[in-house]
């Protein structure tokens, strides 16, 4: 693990920052985006205390008996992708493995052998009509949704930071810009509460079980904080070599998507990353039998449910085509989650 993830400050593109220092930022983005597909960012807008304040909400969510947690159960199948997922239940995967299996008519079986061993809560907006938020109720979690929504609104103003950055960096025309942030209103991102319980490490050495397989996010781009515990890598797409990503306070990690890949014309890769066995266990593996819980809260920054993603045209010029068809992003979700959740699997084998 040789190169280390640069990092960009983003402060100057909130208030009072001078166009200087964002075009500046966004040549450092850029340089950053186009050769990993992943940086990590500071000055986002999240104060430190709203930060810790969020860790503490969901250390008290994950906290709580499984019967409580489960008065908010997420559905047995993908969609709405809502509420508590106990450990084991969902499965993530990447698209190759996804198209393989579609490509042989699997039924998705072959992409759930491994567990994830991870459990986690999916808050998204109010304005979502596709889906609906499902919450704990207050008698077991006082003020549940509304300290959820508070965070949920924190980090979409913070995606919102990033957005500008963005399009700065790729020199987005005003109109493509203007378009661009129309089509992520804030309806469809996905504040992610995730807890990996403790684990013996020899079952995530053998990879009998896992934490997150290799994986791309289909949103437009994820930012995701982490406590201090480690094990997150993103693949440097050049040397096919994983990148440790290293908690620091105050900094998250920004990681291109499945949707801002397309949008940029492939100029920003979407990133592969995994989550695996954290650096104090590598380095102590003997006397570490028992791998430590780690928390981290990853935030979807994705297009309107129905929104349409094409490449944007001013990213063509110079190769003269597009890299990418246009898609709608729930069809391309609906496609990559179907097997997220055994409910689909099982509903989907009936249907044929
Ligand atoms: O836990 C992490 O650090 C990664 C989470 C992640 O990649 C995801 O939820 O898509
Ligand atoms: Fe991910």
């Amino acid at each position: 693990m040789a190169t280390h993830i640069p990092t960009v400050d983003l402060s100057c593109f909130g208030p009072g920052g001078s166009v200087e220092d964002q075009k500046a930022a966004a040549v450092k983005l850029h340089d950053a985006c186009s050769r990993f597909g992943f940086v990590n960012l500071r000055g986002i807008g999240i104060s430190s205390q709203r930060l810790d304040d969020a860790f503490a909400y969901s250390k008290r969510l994950f906290d709580l008996p499984l019967e409580d947690k489960l008065r908010a159960p997420h559905p047995p199948e993908a969609m709405p992708h809502r509420g508590y997922s106990h450990a084991g239940m969902e499965k993530v995967y990447s698209k190759a493995e996804r198209d393989a299996d579609a490509a042989s008519n699997g039924t998705g079986e072959a992409l759930r052998k491994t567990e994830d061993h991870k459990e986690s809560f999916e808050i998204g907006s109010e304005k979502n009509d596709f889906q609906p938020n499902i919450y704990l109720p207050d008698s077991i979690y006082p003020g549940f949704k509304q300290d959820g929504l508070r965070i949920y609104h924190d980090f979409h103003q913070a995606g919102c930071r990033i957005l500008d950055a963005l399009c700065m960096s790729l020199k987005l025309d005003p109109e493509e810009t203007a378009r661009l942030k129309q089509l992520h209103s804030g309806q469809n991102n996905q504040l992610r509460l995730l807890h990996y319980p403790p684990i013996e490490t020899q079952k995530l050495k053998s990879e009998v079980i896992g934490r997150m397989p290799p994986h791309q996010d289909w949103s437009s781009f994820t930012f995701l904080f982490q406590d201090s515990v480690g094990g997150l890598e993103l693949q440097d797409p050049g040397t096919k070599e994983y990148l440790r990503s290293i908690p620091e306070q105050g900094t998250c990690i920004l990681n291109v998507g499945d949707m801002l890949m397309r949008y940029s014309n492939g100029i920003y890769p979407s990133a592969m990353h995994r989550v695996t066995l954290p650096p104090s266990t590598v380095q102590d593996m003997e006397s570490d039998t028992i791998t430590k819980g780690r928390y981290a809260i990853p935030y979807f920054f994705a297009p309107d449910h129905e929104a349409l993603v094409e490449p944007m045209s001013s990213l063509c010029k110079g190769s003269g085509h597009l890299n990418y068809e246009a898609v709608r992003w729930c069809d391309y979700g609906e496609y990559m989650s179907r097997h997220m959740y055994k409910g689909t699997q099982e509903v989907s084998v009936e249907a044929n």
